[in-house]
């Protein structure tokens, strides 16, 4: 993507570093406050790095540490997603969670997990025996001590949200760099001048979203970081589509300290996945599948619900968390140089994103950011791609099926590679549209696909990943 150097040297009010969801989420508030924003993204195309993959549960933070910054962006941007999501389209599977312990000493750690729910304002809980929980999830294994029901906790499209909010972000005046690292940059007391491998920018404040390089970026523009990124891999394994109708809640176990364990769900795509594990490793580039590990989460996944044992396995997949040596986020303002760092947002900054932006935009107003908010802003709709909803395949004039496992339409294909945010990528594409994502992973559409796709992707098929 060769751009001219002129259309990079622009001046923005804001530059926010990185368009993983959390990027995505700031951009969109801050644009809708009045702010001209650049967002600066290394990749090709967004959302390619800890965004990419995750278990797409809306949290309500019900088992958040109560009083930590993440609870507050989590109670935040749970409430803005209700309120948004059906004006820009977006999925909301109302499927509830259901918290179940399965030893002794998970059991006696519920009557604390239910007081730490009400604790964070998640009142609507009431404590279930065994039989209890059995009846609301029949096919759940042996072994069921006791649980809870926590009804607000539900399912979420993890690419179309974030999609959502850079559309809105750039509908209404944003400026999408991609392609684009930041190589350094300097305050000179009023302005940041970033230098980056499309050519220099100016902003007037820098906001750090760069995920799993969020302490690297600090060291390179402020010259340290308070914090260091400890990829935390997660692996999942996701059942082909008739294995959703094994399980109604989102089955979640009695969480650690480090993790809320495996968890068994549908997607918003009508499949069922388990996962993810949750292991530290130094690589923050690549989260490899091991198929021991898999095959233990796929022997836990069958204690939990005997039934998977009968079922097809469509993909396998791992995502890393930035998670860091702090188990709070480390969104901190640097005063005198219009910086933040919105930093070791682990994995539950999908719900979060919109409520910590709010955060980071009133944490900018010690830096004198004050404009006026759009008055109308637009309100693009994303194409919905959910099981749960009506589909373009549905609908007359879409072309035809391209990719018959998820049913994905050329009409799909052909608005996810133009407008303002197109595919830049095979990945990009997957996760605009959901193409080769089921049971053939692309065998049978493939060919099809890489004759539309030519010339189109920054990143032709042939040479793109076989990530999601
Ligand atoms: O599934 C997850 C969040 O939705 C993973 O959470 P943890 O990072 O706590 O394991």
């Amino acid at each position: 993507m060769p751009a001219a150097p002129s259309a990079l040297q622009g001046s923005f009010d804001v530059a926010v570093i990185g368009a993983g969801v959390i990027g995505c989420a700031i951009a969109r508030r801050f644009t809708l406050e009045g702010a001209r924003v650049a967002v600066i993204e290394k990749a090709p195309d967004i959302l390619d790095g800890a965004s990419k993959g995750n278990s797409a549960i809306l949290h309500t933070g019900f088992d958040a540490p109560p009083g930590a910054l993440e609870t507050a962006c989590i109670a935040e941007g749970y409430a803005e997603y209700l309120e948004i999501h059906d004006k820009l389209g977006l999925p909301l599977i109302r499927a509830g969670a259901l918290v179940v312990a399965w030893t002794e000493e998970e059991e006696a750690l519920l009557p604390a997990l239910i007081q730490q729910a009400r604790d964070n304002g998640v009142a609507d809980i009431a404590p279930l025996s065994a039989a209890e929980t059995r009846a609301l999830e029949p096919g759940l294994g042996a072994g069921v001590r006791a649980g809870f029901r926590v009804p607000r906790e539900y399912l979420i499209d993890p690419w179309s949200a974030p999609h959502a909010y850079l559309l809105q972000a750039l509908a209404n005046g944003a400026t999408l760099l991609r392609g684009c690292e930041v190589t350094g940059g300097g305050f000179d007391g009023a302005m940041w001048r970033l230098e980056t491998t499309r050519g220099p920018l100016s902003a007037g404040i820098v906001i750090n979203a760069a995920g799993l390089y969020g302490d690297r970026i600090d060291a390179r523009l402020i010259g340290h970081s308070d914090f260091t990124i400890r990829p935390r891999k997660g692996q999942f394994i996701v059942y082909d589509k008739p294995a959703a109708a094994l399980a109604t809640h989102i089955l979640l176990p009695v969480p650690s300290k480090i993790t809320k364990g495996i968890v068994v769900c549908r997607t918003a795509f009508g499949n069922l996945i388990v996962g993810p594990t949750a292991e530290d490793q130094d690589d923050r580039e690549t989260a490899a599948l091991v198929p021991e590990t898999l095959a233990a989460l796929r022997a836990r996944g069958e204690e939990i619900l005997p039934a998977l044992a009968g079922q097809d396995v469509t993909a396998i997949y791992a995502g890393l968390r930035p998670a860091s040596e702090f188990k709070d986020y480390q969104i901190r303002a640097h005063a005198g140089l219009n910086y933040v760092t919105v930093g070791a947002i682990r994995s539950t900054g999908l719900s979060s994103a919109l409520g910590t932006a709010r955060h980071v935009h009133r944490l900018c107003a010690e830096f004198g950011h004050q404009r006026t908010p759009l008055g109308a802003p637009v309100w693009p709709q994303v194409t919905g791609i959910s099981e749960y909803a009506r589909r373009d395949w549905q609908c007359p004039g879409n072309g035809g099926i391209v990719c018959h496992c998820e049913r994905v339409t050329r009409r799909e294909i052909e608005a996810a590679l133009s407008g303002p945010l197109a595919a830049q990528s095979l990945a990009g594409l997957k996760r605009r549209t959901r193409v080769t994502m089921g049971r053939c992973q692309g065998f049978y559409c493939s060919a099809a696909l890489a004759a539309l796709t030519k010339g189109r992707l920054t990143q032709p098929m042939a040479e793109a990943e076989d990530d999601r």
